[in-house]
């Protein structure tokens, strides 16, 4: 059960009697409305707290005991916090919801709200109390897919795989998904290494196609990027489960093949193009730069851009 609300102090409208006789002069409507947004909060032994952007975020995770709170008094707690955010202005509500309070998630969707987002331990829920449609930017748009591109120069033979879940047996690039926070060149490594056993160096990104609705990002897009690798090994060891064959190809014979998945056949013809004429026609490069604000760092993929481009002030 959550605690009772209790009135704040002086409300009505003359005031209350203190032990030692005085009297508080009744708060001003701000003062309470200060004092009911805290004393929601302490109640339920929440905080929410308002955001930049004008909204408010309450993370059911600080419910303090009793933790057998019932769905009924958190579905009174906020319809009460709402209809006080909604009369002060906020344009919305982040409702932070563990995965074992989800029972919460359904009173809160009895009221208005939809779910945002959700990752392993818990889901996100917003409303918007705003005019108009909802303004919030949504969650993730796309999965991320790497492959690799692995060109031995001195033999002009590329690295290619054929999945061994696929109901087409057609030759392309390895390759899969990139883990979370996982930059794109090291995802072309990572994959590359593991479907192949193959040992290599990210160069380049070659091409980068964004494909909507893909059945395999459960409906999302999905954006698959081959970047040009150069191998540090040559012996195949490739992954059973994932790959039925593996092998390294002459390039002109990928470009011909019929056996190829369109993207690999165009990409194919790109690189061809790069060896022959060379690489900085078909290679987009990567630069590093301290991020402004967060103190990291991020990657600048572009066009070679000349020294004395580079340096214009
Ligand atoms: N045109 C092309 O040459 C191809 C491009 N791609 C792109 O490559 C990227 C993904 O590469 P992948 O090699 O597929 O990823 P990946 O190398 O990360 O492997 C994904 C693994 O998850 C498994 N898997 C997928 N769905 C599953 C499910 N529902 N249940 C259980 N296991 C499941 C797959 O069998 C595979 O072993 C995407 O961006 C995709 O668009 C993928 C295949 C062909
Ligand atoms: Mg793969």
């Amino acid at each position: 059960m959550l605690p009772r609300r209790r009135p704040p102090s002086g409300s009505g409208s003359k005031g209350r009697h203190r032990p030692g006789g005085g009297r508080f002069p009744p708060p001003c409507p701000a003062m309470v409305r200060l004092w009911r947004a805290r004393s929601w909060g302490a109640l339920a032994g929440l905080r929410p707290r308002p955001d930049k952007f004008g909204g408010v975020s309450v993370d059911l995770a600080e419910l303090r005991p009793p933790l057998r709170l019932e769905q009924a008094a958190f579905g009174r707690w906020l319809r009460g916090a709402v209809a006080r955010w909604r009369e002060e202005g906020r344009l919305a509500v982040w409702l932070h919801v563990p995965i074992l309070q989800s029972r919460f998630a359904e009173a809160a969707a009895s009221q208005g709200f939809a779910f945002h987002h959700a990752e392993e331990g818990s889901s996100t829920l917003t409303l918007w109390l705003g005019e108009g449609p909802s303004r919030l930017p949504g969650y993730a748009t796309h999965q991320l897919g790497v492959a690799g591109a692995v060109l031995d120069e001195s033999t002009g033979k590329v690295l290619v795989v054929q999945d061994r879940n696929k109901t087409l047996n057609a030759w392309k690039f390895p390759g899969g998904l990139s883990n979370p926070g996982e930059d794109i060149g090291d995802t072309a490594v990572r994959e590359v290494f593991e479907e192949t056993g193959i040992k290599s160096e990210f160069k380049s990104i070659l091409s980068i196609r964004q494909q909507h609705q893909h059945p395999g990002a459960f409906g999302k897009s999905d954006m698959y990027i081959i970047c040009r690798l150069e191998p540090s090994s040559f012996n195949i060891s490739f992954c059973q489960q994932e790959c039925l064959r593996c092998e390294w190809m002459d390039l002109m014979e990928l470009v011909r093949t019929k056996d190829a998945t369109p993207i690999t056949s165009n990409v194919a013809k790109l690189l061809l193009y790069g060896y022959r004429e060379g690489f900085d026609k078909i290679d987009i490069t990567m630069r590093e730069f301290p991020a402004v604000y967060t103190g990291r760092f991020y990657k600048l993929y572009h066009r070679e851009l000349p020294e004395s481009y580079r340096n214009i002030t």
